[in-house]
């Protein structure tokens, strides 16, 4: 699709934000500013860029490109010079905003790039930065503009992501963490070349917090041992994104976080009582920024965040947009396989046997007999060796095992005591030890 029907400017472009689809509509952008759109449902958005210089999230924009965006997305283009870009298709809105806080994030970049010339020159570690705040705020945006801006200067910065709802490495329920070498494509984001993922198994941290804290000080341990023998791993630096859980146990969750990672950095958007809190219980040399989120950053529902997560399970199987890769189905076979779920349901204190506490029935690792119930049921797949033994003692080798991949059954018969898998490799299973999710993912596209 080209820009064949009327021309619009900036103004114009504005006075048409509202929905009725538009096509072809070019919008002129001053110097700092941003357009932003909303693709509807079920639509299709191709963004071409005609002259001057924008970029999306920190990804510079080619010119003369279409860019195509699919059904939900919210998109920012920013230009920092000025530049003419133009949408066609169906925007749910489309307009231009001069009230943009990049000016602030890039210079917060600049201060974490700062840090980086300082301990090269010092012979230490870069930056490790912990972006917190309620839910909507714009942490995963912001988490992509100042890896971008790292990454186009040369550095290798890691990112971790502690979001167990909204991951933007691996499927949903998972904690990873990915270390970032090129920017981000401007519509699939960042290139997911062998991340370290470890299985959590829920969309919230509070289902079993003491393993959401439990992963978080593995990535950190990992993350630590890779920058002891990687140099430019450890002058980029991390850059950690959370999950929008920031009272109780949630809040505890990030402190905990700050001090696995040994944060030099972090960053609260939008929440004040949030960084007085942090402010308060991080220790002193730990710098706590408050940061604006931006207007455009849309508050999404709770089917929209469904979807997201089913998108991400499906793109996992079937590539982005679902035309890259050929997952397979095939029979396993009960017997083959061993599966548990990690945390025991929580029992009165008063029934405990002698010396265990709540914490323990929580990383305990249960052994699951197929049944029906398992159908649509995400299971990841352990990389521990099939051969260990799962004693008291080895349960934790398990939990603190990365994935190696997922699969979800797709049927179970119990009869031939056999279950049919979705897998994005051909049999057999690389290894025989599942992990189950609470998530479900049903193939119906
Ligand atoms: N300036 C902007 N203009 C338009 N859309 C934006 C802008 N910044 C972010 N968005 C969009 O807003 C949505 C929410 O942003 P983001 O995922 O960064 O928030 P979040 O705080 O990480 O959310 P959560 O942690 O609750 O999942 C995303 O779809 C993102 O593309």
């Amino acid at each position: 699709m080209t820009a064949e029907t009327p021309e619009k400017s900036a103004e114009e472009g504005l006075s048409s934000s509202g929905g009725a689809g538009t096509s072809g509509t070019r919008f002129d952008l001053e110097r700092e500013t941003e357009l932003r759109f909303e693709v509807e449902t079920g639509e299709r958005v191709q963004l071409e860029l005609f002259s001057g210089m924008a970029e999306v999230f920190g990804s510079e924009l080619n010119r003369n490109k279409k860019y195509t965006f699919g059904p939900g997305s919210k998109i920012a283009v920013f230009t920092w010079h000025g530049c003419t870009v133009a949408l066609s298709g169906k925007t749910e809105v489309a307009y231009v905003s001069k009230d943009t806080p990049m000016m602030l994030y890039l210079n917060t970049h600049a201060a974490l790039e700062q840090m980086r010339r300082q301990a090269e020159k010092d012979n230490e570690r870069g930056p490790r930065v912990m972006v917190v705040g309620p839910t909507d705020v714009g942490k995963t945006t912001l988490c992509r503009v100042l890896l971008n801006c790292a990454v186009r200067l040369g550095r290798r910065p890691t990112l971790v992501e502690l979001d167990v709802g909204q991951s933007s490495i691996s499927v949903p329920g998972t904690m990873a963490a990915l270390c970032i070498e090129r920017p981000a494509d401007v519509e699939e984001g960042f290139s997911v070349q062998a991340p370290l993922v470890f299985h959590f198994g829920s969309t919230t941290p509070g289902t079993n917090i003491k393993l959401y804290n439990k992963l978080t000080s593995s990535l950190a341990e990992v993350f630590s041992q890779r920058c002891e023998v990687n140099r430019k791993a450890s002058v980029g630096g991390c850059i950690i994104n959370t999950c929008g859980w920031v009272k109780g146990s949630g809040y505890q969750a990030l402190v905990h976080c700050a001090s696995a990672f040994q944060v030099d950095v972090v960053l609260v958007l939008d929440q004040e009582r949030l960084y007085n809190e942090l402010k308060r219980d991080l220790p002193h040399f730990v710098r706590v920024v408050l940061l604006p989120k931006s207007g455009g950053v849309v508050e999404r529902s709770k089917d929209c965040r469904r979807e997201s997560r089913d998108e991400k399970i499906r793109e996992y199987f079937y590539g982005f947009r679902g035309t890259s890769f050929y997952p397979h189905a095939f029979d396993v076979r009960f017997s083959d396989v061993r599966i548990y779920k990690i945390g025991a349901p929580s029992i009165p204190d008063s029934c405990l046997p002698l010396g265990m506490s709540q914490d323990d029935t929580q990383l305990k690792l249960v052994p699951v007999s197929p049944g029906r119930d398992l159908t649509h049921h995400v299971l990841s797949v352990s990389s521990v060796e099939d051969e260990s033994e799962v004693g008291a003692g080895q349960s934790r080798g398990i939990l603190e095992s990365p994935v190696c991949g997922f699969i979800v059954v797709t049927a179970v018969d119990t009869q031939a005591q056999v279950m049919t898998v979705l897998s994005p490799a051909p049999r057999p299973l690389p290894r025989h030890t599942l992990l189950i999710m609470d998530i479900r993912f049903i193939d119906l596209k």
